[in-house]
């Protein structure tokens, strides 16, 4: 596949910003609540996070210097911007949210908003950025409603529930055979709506119904990831990794009782070291100390419960949260063991392109600080149509995998973009 010309940081023209933070007092409404209808940023969870709208400075990204390109652009960037911070926390002043392909050919983006709307801890603030030029006001936070989705058809994607088992179980082969040690598997269904997809919408419901995770939009790839790639904050390195899924059935004290079977699944615990070896090797050039805890706890989601691990390490260099990030992908969660064959077999036998499924996304500052999440449980809006949404979920597959089992997990994966499409 030929890539696109890789852009040239130095040579790009940034505008000169001006950018100011400050508190808000009285507003009650959710973030997501401030959306307008176009060009919806979002990374939110438990109510805290980010949104933003409008676009002061976009970088379009692809090939294998992507997270090089994009890091030297944001330098640049905020060398050349003028910062007024009367809120101080993190997230608030200069902030761009992003989003990667899964692999070198898929574009992703930097997009620097026009208004961003952020809340931690009881604080809300609101960053106007603009150009030096025309300088912005203040915003009215209005509370909008979004359109409901209304009638909508799922359909197979690039392959039907029964060829995906096929190929899962042909991987299983492969694995014992020798190849490869794990390998993630993921497949598409395509979303059809009657009208063009208010994407407010679903954003709600995700963040309403997933609140331990992060509801995310960028450029028109929404979702709620349990999967926290890599965060920095003030010297802290945080990573949530994930690996190994069981079922909810809705009956708590079943679910008590398979939880503590996840926990023992030799199958799972084995996926799950995989993600976090890759994890915790990728991190440790740039930490002076981590801290990789010994065994996964089992993380509650409404649809999934899955084996967690939380990597923390002490930064011992200036890698910003996005060249973490870089380091970290594809992590064996979203691609396998090891990666090269993992990637290569994806590849050959997935059938599909990812697009930003299983990138990562998320946000980051001026400082290097951020977070970035790895697009999970998400769909990306058709460019092209605005009523089609195309959903995906993957799985790790180890020697130990049930093809058939694994297409029920993928299942269980989609159910919250269905959930939040629906009425
Ligand atoms: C690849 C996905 O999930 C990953 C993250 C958590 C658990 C996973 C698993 O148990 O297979 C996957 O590695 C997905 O949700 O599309």
């Amino acid at each position: 596949m030929s890539l696109p010309d890789p852009v040239e940081p130095s040579r790009t023209a940034v505008p000169h910003l001006v950018v100011r933070s400050h508190p808000v007092e009285g507003v009650s409404a959710q973030l997501m609540d401030h959306l307008p209808a176009d060009g919806a940023l979002a990374w939110v969870r438990r109510g805290d996070g980010l949104v933003g709208w409008g676009v002061a400075a976009r970088l379009e990204v692809a090939g294998s210097n992507r997270f090089a390109d994009a890091q030297a652009w944001w330098k640049t960037l905020t060398a050349a911007a003028v910062v007024r911070d009367d809120v101080g926390a993190p997230g608030s002043g200069l902030v761009c949210f992003g989003s990667f392909g899964f692999t070198d050919a898929d574009p992703g983006e930097l997009v620097v908003p026009e208004i961003i709307v952020g809340r931690r801890g009881g604080t809300t603030w609101v960053t106007t950025v603009s150009p030096a030029s025309s300088l912005a006001a203040p915003p009215d936070l209005v509370v909008h409603e979004p359109e409901p989705v209304g009638e909508i058809a799922f359909a197979d994607g690039a392959r039907s529930g029964t060829a995906w088992s096929a190929i899962v179980a042909d991987a299983v082969k492969r694995i014992t055979g020798g190849e490869v040690d794990k390998v993630v598997l993921a497949r598409d269904l395509v979303a059809q709506a009657a009208r063009p997809i208010d994407l407010r919408w679903p954003l709600r419901r995700l963040a309403a119904a997933y609140p331990n995770c992060w509801t995310f939009s960028v450029d028109g790839l929404i979702g709620a990831t349990p999967e926290l790639l890599v965060r920095r904050e003030k010297g802290l390195i945080t990573s949530r990794v994930l690996a190994g899924t069981i079922r909810r059935t809705g009956d708590d004290a079943h679910d008590l009782a398979l939880a503590a079977s996840l926990a023992r699944s030799s199958k799972d615990l084995e996926e799950h070291e995989f993600a976090v070896r890759s994890v915790a090797d990728a991190l440790k050039p740039h930490c002076k100390s981590m801290n990789v805890p010994e065994t996964p706890f089992v993380l509650h989601l409404p649809n999934v419960m899955h084996l967690a691990s939380d990597v923390a390490g002490v930064a011992a260099n200036g890698a910003s949260a996005l060249g973490l990030a870089a380091a970290l992908h594809p992590s064996a969660a979203v691609c396998g063991t090891p990666t090269d064959v993992a990637r290569d077999l994806i590849n050959e036998i997935e059938g599909m392109s990812r697009g930003r499924y299983a990138g990562p996304v998320g946000w980051l500052d001026a400082s290097g600080d951020g977070e970035w999440g790895i697009a999970l449980r998400c769909g990306q809006a058709d460019p092209r149509d605005p009523a089609r949404m195309r959903l995906f979920a993957g799985c790790g597959i180890v020697a130990g995998s049930d093809p058939e089992a694994e297409l029920a997990e993928s299942n269980a994966k989609l159910v919250p973009m269905r959930d939040a499409l629906g009425d």
